[in-house]
């Protein structure tokens, strides 16, 4: 019981040198680069041109929000990204390097919550780094770190069931975060919640992204959405699948909810509002 109490203790305040040493290893550049890229669906009776000409670099550190209606390609683009689907054309690097299958380094955050229901919070998160082996203590260490980001650290011994769809999608981002990606790729990650849970999780990412410095590429039906998180939006039209236009957004770096109220965003609101009727 003594060790045990002993052990916690150091659990639960990890030294600013491991926090460091683990901090070290998160902090890599993550530029992808999207050159001609193409998808075909094809079966025996049909052909389907999802993908077609695109071209995208995604610089280190960026954040960067896809928009475009319905079946345009969104989530095929991002698949294409994670590796968890193929490409017929082109291809796609990251810090050089093709993707041709999933990687730790790319992390994933779909809408729905895709928590392990039989782990707790805290197991959650320490799963990618307990399947690479990493030992009990520094998983620890990193499931603190990454509790106290997602402020969640009192429901480290929660299950999935007992948290609200906001809380599940905060262990879903920890969860990516803890496998040290150097990208992030969201897909529709605040879709499902309510309009003022989906407000306080914005704000939430852009401040796990300015300290976690990995390079976000997030898809997002929801106009302001992309606007409020994004240093740069692609629009994307149907038929098949392609960039329309890119806008590189001018609000302060810094986004309180006041920016909402700007000038220029509400400009920006109105010509993406504009593009995407057509
Ligand atoms: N496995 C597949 N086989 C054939 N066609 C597919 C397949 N997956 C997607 N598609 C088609 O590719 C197109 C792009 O789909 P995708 O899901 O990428 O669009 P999206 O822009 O993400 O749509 P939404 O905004 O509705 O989620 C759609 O027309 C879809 O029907």
């Amino acid at each position: 019981m003594e060790t045990a109490k002993k052990q916690e203790a150091v659990y639960t305040e990890p030294s600013d040198s491991a926090i460091g040493a683990f901090r070290a290893g998160t902090t890599n550049s993550g530029e992808i680069v999207i050159s001609g890229l193409g998808k075909v669906y094809a079966s025996k009776k049909s052909r389907f041109e999802a993908l077609a000409d695109i071209d995208l670099r995604i610089g280190s550190n960026e954040f960067v929000t896809i928009v475009g209606p319905s079946g345009c390609g969104k989530s095929t683009l991002l698949r294409i990204v994670a590796g968890l689907d193929e490409l017929t054309d082109g291809s796609v690097t990251l810090d050089g390097d093709e993707v041709v299958g999933p990687g730790a380094e790319r992390g994933m955050v779909f809408q729905g919550y895709t928590l392990f229901p039989w782990l707790t919070v805290r197991e959650n998160i320490e799963y990618g780094p307990k399947l690479k082996g990493i030992s009990t203590l520094e998983r620890r260490t990193i499931s603190n770190h990454f509790l106290k980001v997602i402020k969640l650290e009192k429901f480290a011994s929660a299950y999935p069931k007992q948290l609200s769809g906001g809380m599940k999608q905060r262990v879903a981002i920890a969860r990516a975060l803890a496998n040290r990606p150097k990208v992030l790729l969201m897909d529709e990650p605040f879709g499902a919640l309510d309009a003022q849970t989906k407000l306080e999780m914005q704000e939430m990412l852009l401040e796990v992204w300015e300290k976690e410095k990995t390079t976000v590429l997030f898809i997002t039906h929801d106009i302001e959405e992309a606007i409020f998180l994004s240093q740069r939006i692609v629009v994307m039209g149907a038929n098949p699948g392609r960039i329309l236009k890119t806008f590189h957004v001018k609000l302060p770096a810094q986004r309180t909810p006041e920016v909402r109220e700007m000038p220029a965003f509400l400009a920006l609101r109105r010509e993406l509002g504009q593009l995407l009727k057509h």
